[in-house]
């Protein structure tokens, strides 16, 4: 784990101690948009933009579900890391169901950064979508990635699928808000916490969101009504690691997702959306967690566990 500053990569973890323990999040450097309108410097074309992604991290997972829902596997190729990120970061090592960097055979993602702005001061992290015409990052947030995704290729593509349509937008923001802070980054916040009183507050924030979420589930199927909008597939990448990781590694104890009735159906029901499964991978997931963070697990020991049954009937409409 570590950065780059101007364009040279060191190696350290995160800096806790200016923040009294309390992880601190970075804003995302490379923020772009691919749009449709006249004059655009990225506009839509396929075959142009690249994505690179690791499949443990929950931010990247976002991304490959829209590109799958929104049939962009045509259009945007993949580049997918090992799950080991040790002292050079995020690495294209030779694993079962990585890919290596299909556009520069570079070792490292940080080459990536630098290949596209030489001097760089950043973290280096996923995803990040590339595009080959300009030879640059168009952005590295997924928040961002998934809007694009969402409708700039429409054109190209016919999927009119719309997961942040006109009439729910508010609703969607509002919940991308509180799932985002409490939830999404909550789980970091709690497991890279260097002091006791910055893990209990992430951890009693994270369940009384957990909380909420599971009543806002017994009254209606999904986050904000009937449909699957961007607000569940945020949420979704989050929930599918609590068990297998974020309830032991990062100390998120205090309930599992299979203990709460409403959201394990909900996590079931999104799961099992034409797609998904294929861009879930439990051993990457698991493996990146336990083994990258060696100041929270220096065996390096991966659990077995635990035994989820995720492809049963559920009670969520379509
Ligand atoms: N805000 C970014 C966050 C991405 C992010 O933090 N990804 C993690 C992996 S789960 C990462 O690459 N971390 C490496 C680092 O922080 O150095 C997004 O949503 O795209």
């Amino acid at each position: 784990m570590g950065l780059l500053v101007e364009g040279v990569w060191k190696d350290q973890w995160y800096d806790t101690k200016s923040s009294n323990g309390k992880f601190v999040r970075q804003d995302s450097l490379f923020r772009n948009t691919i749009s449709n309108e006249e004059g655009a410097a990225f506009p839509p074309e396929s075959g142009r933009y690249h994505l690179y992604v690791s499949l443990a991290c929950p931010w990247a997972h976002r991304t490959l579900i829209f590109r799958k829902l929104k049939s962009l596997e045509a259009h945007i190729g993949v580049s997918i890391v090992s799950p080991d990120m040790l002292s050079n970061g995020w690495e294209f090592g030779d694993y079962d169901g990585a890919t290596g960097d299909a556009l520069f055979n570079f070792e490292y993602m940080h080459q990536v950064y630098t290949k596209a702005e030489p001097e760089v001061t950043t973290r280096v992290t996923v995803p990040v979508l590339w595009d080959m015409k300009t030879n640059t990052i168009v952005s590295n947030e997924s928040a961002d990635i998934i809007r694009m995704f969402n409708s700039a290729f429409n054109d190209l593509t016919g999927n009119q699928d719309d997961y942040y349509p006109n009439e729910l937008q508010s609703s969607i923001d509002e919940i991308n808000d509180f799932v985002y802070h409490s939830i999404n980054n909550g789980v970091y916040k709690a497991g890279f916490a260097t002091t006791q009183e910055a893990y209990s507050d992430a951890v009693v924030a994270l369940f009384k969101a957990l909380d909420k979420v599971e009543e806002i589930l017994a009254i209606r199927p999904y986050l904000t009504g009937d449909s699957i909008t961007e607000a569940d597939w945020r949420l979704f990448t989050t929930l599918i690691r609590f068990d297998p990781v974020y309830v032991g590694h990062f100390k998120c104890n205090l309930r599992r997702i299979a203990d709460y009735p409403n959201i394990y159906e909900y996590m079931k029901a999104l799961y099992q959306i034409e797609g998904v499964a294929e861009t879930v991978n439990f051993d990457h997931i698991k493996r990146h967690y336990y083994y990258s963070h060696t100041t929270i697990n220096p065996s390096q020991v991966v659990p077995k566990g635990p035994e989820i049954s995720l492809n049963t009937p559920h009670n969520r409409g379509k």
